[in-house]
């Protein structure tokens, strides 16, 4: 069986890594530098980084230069987010060097463009489908954006190679991953579901590690990380079996 991958998240606001609590701008605790803080991930093992750009998600603006800069400054596997929603934005975002990017808002307002970059990049972009229940949000999580499955049912028919998809409800909030969301999604497609949202100890990523034969490829960690809940060295443990 294939082991669970891992993504220590840098969530970036201001030039500084943050974690927030349910999505929710003005909730932020800030974790310092992000080239800091994805250099630890990297020393400590990590082989993959999933990199956002809460600003630009947001529209608050952006940090294009820094996370420019973080991207490059890595050796592993990178996964960028946040405000890739056009020819230039995703240019940008794949001259960085980064492994693939996420979508979220682009998914939901501009199927065609994003039907259009599946075709051109394939395995280099994934969806995040960011959801309340099952409805998808776009903007920062601020506005619905349709129905999770069939937005699901869209892309998968237009190639889409993978979904990360984050329980809004859980995500900064250390209460455990939504197994079941997760299970409804992997019956849903045959693509691999990089999970996000909750993670709160390394009896969650167990439970997530339980679901790779369902089509769980990966998770994301974020605020357990940050706060000390337990070390990147024990999760990779953990997830190697
Ligand atoms: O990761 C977060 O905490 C987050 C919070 C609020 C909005 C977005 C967030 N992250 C990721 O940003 C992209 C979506 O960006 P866009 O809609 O394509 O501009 C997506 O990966 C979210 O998971």
């Amino acid at each position: 069986m294939s082991k669970l991958e891992l993504l220590p998240a840098v969530d970036v606001r201001d030039g500084q890594a943050v974690r927030l609590v349910h999505g929710e701008s003005g909730t932020e605790t800030s974790y310092g530098s992000p080239l800091e803080a994805a250099l630890a991930w990297q020393r400590s093992g990590a082989e993959w980084l999933h990199l956002v750009d809460l600003d630009a998600a947001f529209g608050t603006g952006d940090n294009r230069e820094l996370i420019a800069e973080v991207a490059r400054a890595m050796d592993i596997k990178v996964e960028l987010s946040g405000g890739i929603r056009d020819d230039a934005s995703l240019a940008a975002a794949l001259a960085t060097g980064c492994t693939r990017v996420n979508l979220g808002t682009a998914a939901l307002e501009t199927p065609e463009w994003v039907a259009k970059v599946i075709a051109e990049h394939g395995d280099q972009i994934a969806v995040g489908l960011d959801v309340r229940g099952t409805t998808l949000r776009g903007r920062g999580w601020t506005r619905d954006g349709g129905d999770l499955y069939e937005t699901l049912a869209r892309l998968d028919s237009e190639g889409c190679a993978r979904y990360v998809v984050t329980d809004i409800a859980k995500d900064g909030t250390l209460q455990g991953p939504n197994l079941e969301l997760l299970r409804g999604v992997c019956a849903a497609t045959d693509k691999p579901v990089v999970a996000s949202g909750g993670v709160s100890s390394l009896d969650d990523l167990r439970a997530i590690a339980a679901l790779v034969p369902e089509g769980v490829e990966g998770a994301i960690v974020g605020k357990a990380l940050y706060a000390k809940a337990f070390t990147l060295e024990e999760a990779l443990a953990v997830v190697a079996g």
